[in-house]
């Protein structure tokens, strides 16, 4: 999207005000302040460009800024700096109850306790280190974290050029909090340049490897730097564990994968040493200040080979890729490990002058983590984080953007993006920058149909990439038809091939086997990527014993107040409003087991004074709902369970702050959008014992089916006209099971709604926005 920036803030909060009113309050015409700022942009003046003297006619007028006076201006304009950037980016703002003592539901406003501004972090990693546009292979650094707030560890936050390769982020993600937690983001890059800046040693010998001497520079990568090691002493032979020459990757004790003692590559490389398709590791070990791997040289990547053939692969070589890439990678998997980094700067061709000159390899098993539990040898559980992001932003799946754990068919997505740049030479989400490139790119990946994507590749890459962006999180691919899918492409004569494909050709026997067996029997799944947004009513039924509930829509803002009154009197409450083209939608139930009800309308999102009044008067929020027009509707309830509520606005979905709420005991007990900000409603003693969040650009019809499996029931919805988000949670108390259905209509579901009450499913949360792409 170019979409405007994220602006977390409701213009009227009293603690984020406007910069009119911000001009307003400031006295600027009174001199004193005149004389200061001029005094101040002076200073400024004379630091920044070094000056210490200037001219007034013929005299030259030195100037001395005393030490103090350099400090105090420098303070002042970082303060100033920090305070324009909130005004004019904004952060998302909580608003908290005050806390409860001894379990008493105490009503007085304490206070507002605006928390410190959380970090808001994009449903995708948003714009980290975008490659350099330099040519060398591997170069720039990772980042690790992708909250709008964080800080890129080290170096390498750039543009990104149409040639620019693309680095990977979150290595190591499982450590990043602990690490975060440990050390600042600058003694992480303090000690990042440490590393950097030790020397490697000149002689190297691993336990009883041969001794070998430093030599000409690889590659280097976020975590190490690559070398060639030649052989001095300690063997004769001309590749494996004695070779002459092998290649060195070296990363230093104090860089951010080594914390915790060797890099987890290490881990992965003793797992899979030995796995088709990928250098053999012969020596690993410590000495002086580097962890180093020792292990096969090989020659350039598929990056470097495009970008040496005028950035244009052809329609052969690809195929070949693909076909040797597919065999790595099922021989990875059915080791139980997907890669998690697939690009084309991690495949690299054997050393040129040598037999595997056309042999592709994969490297770089850092992100690499297990779809398979080692001791169960059951698939891992599936998960969505979307604050977690692993990958490189160009490549990654949509799964990985949205944070949900790595599974096989993620590999498979991130090769087909790999595929069809390396044919193409372009993706078309290249270019975004800024803090929400991830964001970007995601919906961008979600909303590029598959034709257009592959209007410029043969049919076999439009194919190949359908089949594996329709497949499910546990789903095992179909390795062999995969493969099959580039048979026209590649030449019979095995010595022409610009690509080795032995990996394909060992198992070509049986994949003919597989695939005379699989002839067009298997019904052809229904495509979930079609590139095509659309906007719905998503609405969500609870089965419970038979009540009166009534439903209104397409309702203005003064037919509000008589919907409700007739409800009232009929002894309805409101359990849960929407908003769909500035029209409301009530929905009233008989059994909401509330005492009694206050709701307003205002202009704001959300009226915090109105809200902090129904606190002080032991109300809580129970629904809530805004429009595009920028109003919203608040409803708050008595006789709810909840002993404390706190909400939170902000232009990107917020799980980062729920999350941290989440450990302090609070559960989403509701949510809205208005245009493309969400508000978070959170309760103390909602009743949960846990909560999950779906977020997608489409309907999360796979998550939420698992969700459901494991116990979970939907509990709040919101959708922006971008991405929808599914609040799940389990109960405390296992009673009774509460049977679920959801539906997603173009218009509002009246007719719907009746045939599910004749079934004793009553509407249990309702809103409007993007289901379908
Ligand atoms: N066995 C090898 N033979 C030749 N070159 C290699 C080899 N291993 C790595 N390289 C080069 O060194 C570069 C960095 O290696 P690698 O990707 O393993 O490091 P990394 O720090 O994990 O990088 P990244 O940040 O991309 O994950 C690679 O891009 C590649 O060009």
């Amino acid at each position: 999207m170019p979409m405007p920036m994220p602006l977390a803030y409701t213009s009227t909060h009293p603690k984020s005000p406007t910069v009119n009113s911000l001009i307003d309050s400031l006295p600027l015409t009174t001199p004193i302040y005149l004389n200061f700022i001029a005094f101040w942009f002076l200073c400024l003046h004379f630091l920044f460009f070094q000056k210490r003297s200037i001219w007034i006619g013929c005299f030259r007028l030195k100037i001395f800024i005393p030490r103090e006076v350099e400090v105090l201006v420098v303070t002042f304009s970082k303060v100033l700096w920090g305070w324009l950037r909130k005004i004019y980016i904004g952060f998302g703002h909580e608003n908290r109850m005050p806390d409860l003592r001894s379990g008493v539901r105490r009503s007085k406003r304490v206070n507002n306790v605006q928390e410190n501004p959380a970090v808001i972090v994009p449903p995708t990693r948003p714009g980290v280190a975008k490659g350099p546009t330099g040519r060398g292979r591997g170069r720039g650094t990772r980042a690790m974290n992708q909250g709008k707030n964080a800080k890129p560890i080290g170096a390498g936050v750039g543009g990104q050029g149409h040639t620019g390769l693309d680095l990977p982020i979150g290595k190591l993600v499982a450590v990043r909090d602990e690490l975060v937690a440990q050390k600042s983001a600058e003694k992480l890059a303090a000690a990042e340049d440490e590393g950097s800046t030790s020397p490697l040693p000149e002689r190297i010998q691993i336990g009883n490897s041969p001794v070998y001497k430093l030599e000409r520079k690889l590659g280097k990568g976020g975590f190490g730097q690559v070398y060639v090691g030649r052989r001095l002493t300690g063997g004769s032979g001309c590749s494996g564990p004695d070779a002459f020459e092998v290649a060195l990757k070296f990363e230093h004790r104090n860089s951010k994968g080594c914390s915790y003692g060797p890099p987890y590559e290490w881990q992965v490389y003793s797992t899979l040493n030995g796995c088709y398709g990928l250098p053999f590791v012969h020596y690993k070990g410590q000495q002086g200040d580097y962890y180093i791997l020792v292990m096969d040289v090989l020659g350039p990547s598929l990056w470097d080979l495009w970008n040496t053939s005028n950035q244009m692969l052809s329609e052969e070589m690809v195929a070949c890729i693909a076909v040797e890439a597919i065999s790595i990678l099922e021989q990875l998997h059915c080791r139980g490990f997907v890669h998690g980094d697939v690009k084309p700067e991690n495949f690299l061709l054997g050393r040129p002058g040598t037999s595997n000159e056309k042999k592709l390899y994969l490297i770089d098993l850092g992100l690499a983590s297990r779809w398979k539990d080692a001791s169960s040898g059951s698939h891992v559980d599936y998960d969505q984080k979307p604050d977690v992001f692993r990958g490189t932003v160009r490549y990654a799946s949509v799964h990985a953007h949205l944070g949900r754990t790595g599974s096989r068919r993620d590999d498979l997505e991130s090769l087909a993006y790999t595929l069809i740049f390396l044919l193409r030479g372009k993706l078309p989400w290249q270019g975004y920058i800024g803090e929400n490139k991830g964001f970007l790119v995601c919906k961008k990946k979600m909303t590029t149909s598959p034709e257009m994507l592959c209007c410029l590749c043969p049919p076999p890459f439009q194919q190949f990439f359908e089949m594996v962006t329709n497949m499910r999180f546990d789903e095992e691919p179909n390795y062999s038809k995969l493969i099959s899918l580039f048979d026209g492409s590649i030449g019979p004569n095995a010595s022409l091939r610009p690509i080795r494909i032995d990996g394909a050709a060992k198992v070509g026997q049986k994949r003919e086997r597989i695939l005379a067996n699989l002839e067009d029997g298997v019904p052809l799944k229904k495509k979930v990527r079609l590139g095509t947004p659309a906007t719905q009513w998503i609405s969500v039924y609870n089965s419970r014993s038979s009540m009166k509930q009534r439903y209104h829509y397409n309702v203005n803002d003064s037919r509000l107040h008589q919907h409700v009154d007739k409800g009232r009197e009929d002894g309805l409450y409101i359990s849960c409003v929407a908003s769909s083209v500035n029209m409301w939608a009530i929905i009233m139930d008989a059994g909401t087991g509330f005492s009694s009800q206050v709701y307003e309308l205002s202009n704001s999102f959300l009226h915090k004074e109105w809200i902090m009044e129904q606190w002080d008067k032991n109300y809580y929020i129970t629904s809530v709902a805004g429009a595009c027009n920028g109003s919203a509707l608040v409803v708050m309830s008595k006789g709810v369970p909840y002993t404390q509520q706190s909400y939170k606005v902000s232009d990107v979905f917020p799980f980062k702050w729920i999350n941290k709420k989440w450990k302090e005991g609070f559960f989403v007990t509701s949510m809205t959008t208005q245009g493309t900000k969400w508000g978070i409603v959170m309760s103390r003693n909602a009743g949960y014992s846990n909560q999950v969040v779906e977020l997608d650009f489409l309907y999360p019809s796979e998550g939420i089916h698992r969700r459901w499996e494991n116990g979970y029931r939907i509990t709040s919805i919101a959708a922006t006209a971008d991405q929808a988000a599914f609040i799940l949670s389990a109960p405390k108390r296992k009673s009774t099971d509460v049977a679920q259905e959801t539906l997603r209509t173009s218009a509002f579901p009246a007719s719907h709604v009746k045939e599910k009450w004749s079934k004793n499913l009553y509407i249990a949360s309702i809103c409007y926005g993007r289901t379908v792409s």
